[in-house]
């Protein structure tokens, strides 16, 4: 999927977090003070240690006494006690600003989404799946806010680490900092590079194992196939040529992880090793002290793992903003036409419905209706037939409003249907597609979606003109029984009886169906029936229909073909012109 953002999602990034910008600086002042201190215990520690070794050395041969050694030492041990407990708070307030700043930008951001989804149009759910979709809003926003809780963390300390350290470094001993620092960069570089590779080969090793579970899992489902065909002998060599090269890639992996993370470890800290064996010279020649180079190998381990480590946060950072980039690509979609200004209201609703010269395609170039008119009086049955893929769930998506049309007018009570809220047009309609939906909570709920007012007495008329009351009445709980996706409790028919009961408890004037197709017992299709038919009493109703006796009494009857309406009238009318209402009617209709 292309990524539609422009600019650098690091750019986007910062400027979606300057609400929280100063909280930014605090915490990265925070992150000075503490790593300051911490840098400076070293060196205090390495002159308390000289002056001990002076103070002995001042002594010659004389024994010093407990108070003397105290003197020289209880002062910077209070000082070091002071530095740790001022930095540890520094590192606290640190730890916890980032956390309720992770939790903020995140909220923000899913709150963004969440709006987004809202202003989306259908087209954007056609064409994406549901899975990447997720993906995107939680696995995404997760990593982001992982970012921001460690990584960012990670970047400030290992900056002002490396920086101070260094500084330690230069100011102890100029040359010796030169060695340590080649050392340093040289072993970085060569753990990234086997870092990155050992990646790889991870990956590699992961990957060939997904194949060899999955051909695993095939063959041994498809264990009959494969006897009843003959192919246990092609079976056995395919699973052997994938089981050796998972092998191969597993020792290569493992090769990295036991032989040369050593050698890498080693490397680490050969700048430790080279210092301290020159720093020994230096101490010996009598040009640095022992306190000196005990702060200088304190130093060196400083700055050696965040230099080491620079690399992971990097990559941590370019993952998230990948991430970002990846949300980004969700909020920058274009967005359903904006309600209008001054919408218009239909209170005393009657339910007609006209289509003007219709023209619409799912893509602007490929139109699939070019020329739609009819009138769908009030209080009347619509009947919308035609071969599969001819438009008629087009044409309810358009009654809804759920995509623009691209020419042509609709109308509802006279009123173009743009110029209401979607929210107000759609709330005139009521909808019993094949595909239920059905939440997780109790049957009385489910019922009440579209009513939520509405009282248990009111809930339960409904249902008993859905014709659901009576296996309502089965369940364990009743009207009080949780649906959900675990128990699969209610057959195919019985949930679409509750949706239909739903959208009796709504009333709307205007009701879509969708006859059912989809093989329900002949108990339940009847119900079925029963509840269609008193659910459009009243009211204008579209259905889309498989059924005769439906067919035969609608008051006009929508033939679709290629997205267009191609025939329309009455069934006899229709039938009397010889089109392709009557080759339907011979080659479907008739026998249901
Ligand atoms: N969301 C969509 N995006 C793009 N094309 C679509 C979309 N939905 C339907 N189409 C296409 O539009 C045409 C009409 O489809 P539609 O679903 O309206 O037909 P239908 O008459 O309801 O078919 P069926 O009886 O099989 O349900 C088909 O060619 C279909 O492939």
């Amino acid at each position: 999927m292309t990524q539609t953002t422009n600019k650098s999602s690091t750019k986007r990034f910062l400027e979606f977090i300057k609400p929280e910008k100063n909280q930014f600086y605090l915490l990265a002042l925070c992150s000075v003070i503490s790593n300051i201190l911490v840098t400076s215990m070293p060196f205090i520690m390495g002159v308390a240690i000289d002056d001990l070794l002076k103070a002995i050395k001042d002594a010659n041969g004389t024994i010093l006494t407990g108070s003397f050694i105290q003197e020289i030492i209880i002062f910077p041990v209070v000082i070091l006690i002071i530095i740790a407990v001022v930095s540890a708070f520094f590192s606290y307030v640190q730890e916890r600003m980032m956390a309720s700043l992770s939790e903020d930008v995140t909220l923000r951001l899913r709150k963004e989404i969440t709006q987004k989804f809202k202003r989306l149009p259908m087209s954007f759910f056609d064409s994406h799946q549901v899975g990447d979709i997720l993906s995107r809003t939680t696995n995404d926003i997760n990593r982001i806010a992982e970012m921001l809780l460690t990584g960012i963390n990670q970047l400030f300390s290992s900056i002002v680490n490396i920086i101070f350290g260094l500084l330690m470094l230069l100011y102890i001993d100029l040359k010796l900092t030169g060695i340590v620092v080649i050392l340093i960069v040289f072993s970085s570089v060569v753990t990234t590079w086997v870092a990155s590779k050992n990646k790889k080969l991870a990956d590699r090793n992961q990957h060939e194992l997904g194949i060899l579970n999955n051909q695993a899992e095939e063959y041994f489902s498809g264990n009959l196939e494969i006897k009843t065909f003959n192919q246990q002998k092609q079976t056995a060599t395919q699973i052997d040529q994938t089981n050796k090269k998972h092998q191969k890639a597993f020792e290569q992996s493992q090769f990295f992880d036991f032989a040369i993370y050593p050698a890498i470890r080693f490397l680490n800290q050969l700048a430790f090793i080279v210092s301290a064996i020159i720093g020994a010279g230096l101490v010996i020649q009598g040009s640095l002290t022992i306190g000196l180079i005990q702060a200088y190998l304190q130093y060196v381990n400083q700055i050696s793992e965040p230099i080491t480590n620079f690399s992971y946060v990097i990559n941590t950072i370019q993952s998230a903003m990948a991430s970002f980039d990846r949300v980004l690509y969700i909020l920058d979609q274009p967005e359903e036409r904006l309600e209008p200004k001054k919408p218009l209201r239909i209170n005393d609703s009657q339910g007609e419905i006209q289509f003007k010269g219709v023209k619409f395609g799912y893509t602007p170039d490929n139109l699939l209706m070019n020329d739609v008119s009819f009138t769908a009086k009030s209080h009347k049955m619509i009947a919308i037939v035609g071969p599969t893929g001819a438009g008629k769930t087009t044409l309810v998506n358009l009654l809804m409003r759920f995509y623009e049309i691209n020419g042509g007018a609709i109308t509802y009570d006279g009123q173009d249907i743009t110029q209401l809220t979607r929210q107000d047009l759609r709330s005139k309609f009521g909808m019993v597609l094949q595909n239920t939906w059905l939440f997780e909570g109790t049957v009385a709920d489910n019922i009440a979606y579209g009513n939520k007012q509405a009282t248990r007495e009111e809930i339960i008329q409904a249902a008993q003109i859905a014709q659901c009351d009576h296996f309502i009445r089965t369940l364990p709980d009743g009207y009080d029984t949780i649906i959900s996706s675990e128990n699969g409790s209610l057959s195919q028919g019985q949930q679409q009886l509750l949706t239909i009961a739903r959208v009796v408890l709504a009333n709307p004037p205007v009701v879509i169906l969708d006859e059912a197709t989809s093989s329900v017992d002949t108990r339940t299709e009847a119900e079925i029936q029963t509840a269609m038919e008193s659910v459009t009493k009243g009211r204008t109703s579209f259905v889309i229909a498989h059924r005769l006796s439906t067919i035969e009494k609608a008051d006009l009857i929508l033939v679709m073909d290629a997205g267009d309406i191609v025939e329309q009238g009455n069934h006899q009318e229709l039938l009397n012109k010889k089109g392709l209402y009557r080759t339907l009617y011979q080659s479907q209709f008739k026998d249901s």
